[in-house]
């Protein structure tokens, strides 16, 4: 079996292991647009059934937009969306949407703001809502108002009003950014646990690139409107941060999105690499660049070498050379 056959199998097997209940998502060409800027531009993506998809990217790129695309909250200007080869249109029964703030209603009990909206006779309505509570462990809270609870347990409420309606498809916005530390893992891993339960599709906005490594399959970076990295996560679950291939895949999206965000800034020219000198610790990339009036000129840029090694460049290679106040930065052309 070679390495690529190995992994597909495995990843089978993993899926194998949890209930088939999550939905296909396509995305093509899609595009939208607010007023002369355009936020989604061409942006294609394909997300299998029951993968966890995790979206980054610079603030203003258009991640929470793509959410509510999916979630039907909004309309495309351009292009397809559909769930399980199904054009969105409008909210769909199957699909649930958490945002940063749990949005409960202060004047209902716990277990009546989980309950809301689930169709059903009374008694059958209630008790779907006090299981949806057991399994976030608020078990003992239904009787609550929800202004007596913490955030995080707030979150864990929304959490139980999704998954009572047992969606196929869990878009999470952000649901965790306004979390301490140690409630933001302990809230990771309840959301794992009952995405490998439920086996729902998930798909992520985070700006915590740590927490996408934790949670997803792939990673999916949003830049210029279109997806400018789709990184698949192949590290064995439950997930450890201490663990070195954690860290280093983190390193390694992390860059790119610094690099990402080098590139938009506006002074950048392109160029021609013509040498470069490393060391164990930095190399140095000259390129040559022709300005506008055709002048030959040279500049240099330093980076780490592991970046280099990680983002490889040969001499002959064209690149696009950012000017910073006080250092140029690299990235590859489009
Ligand atoms: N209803 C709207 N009307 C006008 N502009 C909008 C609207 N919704 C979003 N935008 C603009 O679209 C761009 C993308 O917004 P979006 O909320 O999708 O970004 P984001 O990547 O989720 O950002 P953040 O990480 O800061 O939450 C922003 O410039 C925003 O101002």
């Amino acid at each position: 079996m070679s390495g690529i056959d190995r992994k597909e199998f495995e990843r089978v097997a993993e899926q194998g292991l949890r209930p088939a209940n999550g939905v296909a998502v396509q995305v093509q060409g899609a595009e939208r647009r607010f007023g002369e800027r355009t936020v989604l531009s061409t942006l294609n993506l394909d997300i299998r059934p029951g993968e966890f998809v995790a979206i980054v990217g610079k603030s203003g790129c258009g991640k929470s937009t793509l959410l509510r695309l999916l979630a039907g909250l909004d309309e495309a200007d351009g292009g397809a969306l559909s769930i399980n080869g199904k054009p969105v249109r409008g909210l769909d029964d199957d699909t649930r949407i958490m945002f940063q703030d749990a949005r409960l209603l202060p004047w209902k009990k716990v277990v009546e703001n989980v309950a809301l909206g689930l169709p059903g006779k009374k008694w059958a309505v209630w008790e779907a809502a006090r299981k949806a509570l057991a399994q976030v462990g608020l078990a003992d809270r239904a009787g609550e108002w929800p202004t007596r609870l913490s955030g995080g347990q707030r979150q864990r409420v929304a959490l139980a009003r999704a998954l009572v309606h047992r969606p196929r498809l869990l878009l999470l916005d952000e649901p965790l950014g306004a979390l301490d530390a140690l409630t933001r893992i302990e809230m990771q891993r309840l959301i794992e646990q009952l995405w490998r339960e439920h086996g729902f599709t998930a798909v992520l906005v985070t700006h915590d690139v740590g927490e996408a490594v934790a949670l997803a399959d792939r990673i999916v970076l949003i830049e210029d409107g279109r997806i400018a990295l789709d990184q698949r996560v192949e590290l064995p679950r439950p997930r450890s941060r201490g663990d070195a291939a954690y860290a280093a895949l983190e390193g390694r999206v992390l860059d790119r999105l610094l690099t990402v965000q080098a590139l938009n800034a506006r002074n950048q020219v392109r160029g021609k690499v013509v040498a470069i000198r490393s060391d164990e610790v930095l190399s140095e990339v000259e390129i040559e660049v022709v300005s506008a009036d055709g002048r030959r000129d040279s500049v240099i840029s330093t980076l780490t070498t592991r970046n280099l090694r990680e983002h490889p460049l040969e001499v002959g290679a064209e690149v696009v050379a950012v000017f910073k106040s006080n250092e140029v930065a690299l990235a590859l052309p489009r």
